[in-house]
């Protein structure tokens, strides 16, 4: 479904990611993680090919994602990042309209069944009853399930979440990636999600790219890439990674007060 493969990208003469390799299938959940800066943000946009790779080459389909016409990607490829909903004056159903963007002609008029289309999306995203408030008159979490519709109206095949789940409460959480999950599963959608809690992201991705250093330390299910050795050497946190009592999913317990005593002198000669 999408490649990247020797993928390399600097900004400004400085290194962001270097020979990245990595292949991800139809129909699964990928979770991307790693520590501030390393570069999961900027993958993204390189797999949406709002970025261009500095050397190497992102394959979407077979294809060079720079090679698809702006539409055409837009029909198979859907983003959901941070501030992509109209800032001011638009309605639930207005904005989830702008999803349809890629189907609609010059005029903002779509041919086919749309319309239809947005009242299945704004059902499944609990949205009933919102359809004409005003975006900007709702709360954080409405407004992030609205995002969401808006990028399933565009009926993608890939869709790419750049950490969905931040100003969210637990519950919303849960609830909006429970969304996702069931999306994925109906249509055979390919997700891949920048998160940053790992607990979540091990209880819903098939897979985990885990980053450092702007190049990948280790890709595959979360029983094989979560474990403290891994958690130390990216994070530099101490933690232990037990088993989830009711579905066997390794979850992580952070350890603040077990610092080892090298971690301790270090700290103290800091001061
Ligand atoms: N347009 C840009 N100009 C200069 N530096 C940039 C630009 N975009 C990203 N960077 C730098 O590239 C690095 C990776 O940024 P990126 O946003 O991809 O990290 P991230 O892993 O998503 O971080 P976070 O977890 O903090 O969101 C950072 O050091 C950032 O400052």
């Amino acid at each position: 479904m999408i490649e990247a493969k020797a993928v390399s990208l600097a900004i400004a003469g400085r290194n962001i990611l270097h020979d990245v390799h990595f292949e991800m299938e139809s129909g699964a959940m990928y979770g991307i993680i790693g520590p501030n800066g390393v570069g999961k943000s900027t993958l993204l946009r390189l797999l949406s090919g709002t970025e261009k790779p500095t050397t190497g080459t992102v394959l979407f389909a077979g294809r060079p994602v720079s090679g698809y016409k702006r539409k055409e990607l837009a029909k198979q490829v859907a983003v959901l990042q941070q501030g992509g909903l109209p800032a001011v004056g638009f309605t639930v159903r207005e904005a989830v309209r702008m999803g349809r963007f890629p189907y609609q002609n010059w005029l903002g008029e779509e041919p086919h069944a749309g319309e239809q289309f947005i009242e299945r999306v704004l059902a499944d995203m609990g949205l009933r009853g919102l359809e004409d408030r005003r975006v900007d008159g709702l709360s954080g979490g409405e407004r992030q399930r609205v995002a969401l519709a808006k990028v399933m109206a565009q009926e993608p095949e890939l869709l790419l979440l750049d950490e969905p789940t931040t100003y969210l409460d637990i519950g919303y959480q849960i609830q909006l990636l429970d969304t996702v999950k069931r999306w994925q599963a109906e249509r055979r959608l390919t997700v891949i999600a920048v998160l940053h809690d790992l607990n979540l992201a091990a209880h819903y991705c098939d897979k985990l790219l885990i980053l450092r250093e702007g190049t990948v330390e280790a890709f595959g299910s979360p029983q094989k890439v979560m474990n403290s050795e891994m958690i130390k050497r990216v994070f530099d946190a101490n933690a232990v990674i037990l088993p989830h009592p009711e579905t066997g999913v390794p979850q992580l317990l952070l350890r603040p007060e077990a610092m080892s005593s090298e971690q301790r002198i270090r700290k103290e000669a800091k001061r």
